[in-house]
């Protein structure tokens, strides 16, 4: 499809990430995991701010009662709006060294999921965890690069992708007690030996229960029907597209983050706005991001 994608944010992140639409600030915030900084961008008066951090940050989600709770590579914390840390809810499970938290959403409920990623890619030591009130507990094992996380619109499906092994998984998803069980492939994309295929990276879904992925290394976004179906695909005038959130005021716009840092030279000049942030209307809202309950 030949959809026009506008440039929101000229960002020029390393590694952009983790796009979180408030409704009630009619902002976007969104993270440059590489940078250290949380950003803040109110698209209709363009005002744009920025918290530099003093460790990675993989993923975040907006606090009930205010601030935020983030994956940074030490741990979960509880950070304040200003991006101060208030406490370390739980340390990082994993080796600091080559393990930091990746990417990460809140369920239906506002307990919060969030994975690890090995970088080495040495030995698939990576996990998925949810956080609540119980603390963290790991759900899943054995991944590289945790990614994709997004509930359906009933609650009823989790979904979740290890992006080197080119799949989506689903997952039923019980919201009363934050159980995913039954673990099976949504989608499972092919390695073009050519380059340009892509890998799936960072999720939403639509009110109408069709699941979005950026494609890193794809240069796309695509749409999957409920089943699995391929329905859309939109090209994205960057590289390494991130991940993906609906936003807006009618929550019709998908804004999508994108990644500099590694991306051969020929590429960025072709592709000069490479970590930015981009949009893209759709037909179809989304499903906003419930704000993550301390109490949940
Ligand atoms: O560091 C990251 O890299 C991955 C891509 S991959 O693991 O190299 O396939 C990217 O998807 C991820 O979101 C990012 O944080």
């Amino acid at each position: 499809m030949t959809e026009r994608l506008d440039l929101v944010l000229d960002s020029q992140c390393a590694l952009g990430e983790c796009p979180v639409w408030s409704p009630r600030e009619t902002a976007l915030y969104f993270v440059d995991i590489k940078g250290m900084k949380l950003h803040r961008l109110e698209p209709e008066t363009k005002r744009h701010t920025v918290i530099a951090l003093s460790e990675e940050i993989g993923c975040f989600a907006i606090r009930k009662d205010g601030g935020f709770i983030a994956g940074l590579r030490s741990g979960v914390w509880h950070l304040a709006a200003d991006g101060s840390r208030v406490a370390m809810l739980a340390p990082n499970p994993e080796h600091h060294a080559t393990n930091r938290f990746n990417d990460g959403r809140t369920d239906p409920r506002g307990r919060f999921f969030l994975g690890t990623i090995d970088e080495p890619k040495a030995g698939a030591t990576a996990g998925l965890y949810r956080f609540d009130k119980r603390g963290l507990a790991q759900i899943e094992g054995g991944l590289t690069t945790s990614n994709g996380l997004a509930f359906s619109p009933d609650g009823r499906v989790m979904y979740h992708s290890d992006t080197p092994r080119f799949t989506i998984y689903a997952y039923d998803y019980d919201v009363e007690t934050g159980t995913a069980s039954n673990r099976r492939i949504f989608a499972q994309l092919q390695p073009n030996p050519g380059g340009g295929g892509g890998r799936p990276d960072g999720g939403a879904v639509d009110v109408e229960g069709c699941y979005w992925t950026a494609l890193y290394d794809g240069g796309r976004v695509q749409r999957y029907s409920p089943t699995g179906e391929l329905l859309a695909e939109y090209q994205v005038p960057a590289g390494a597209p991130t991940m993906v959130a609906f936003g807006g005021a009618d929550m019709k716009t998908l804004y999508i983050t994108s990644a500099r840092d590694g991306r051969p030279a020929d590429e960025l000049a072709r592709l000069p706005h490479s970590g930015g942030i981009f949009s893209l209307r759709t037909k179809v809202p989304g499903v906003p991001e419930p704000l993550f309950d301390p109490e949940a």
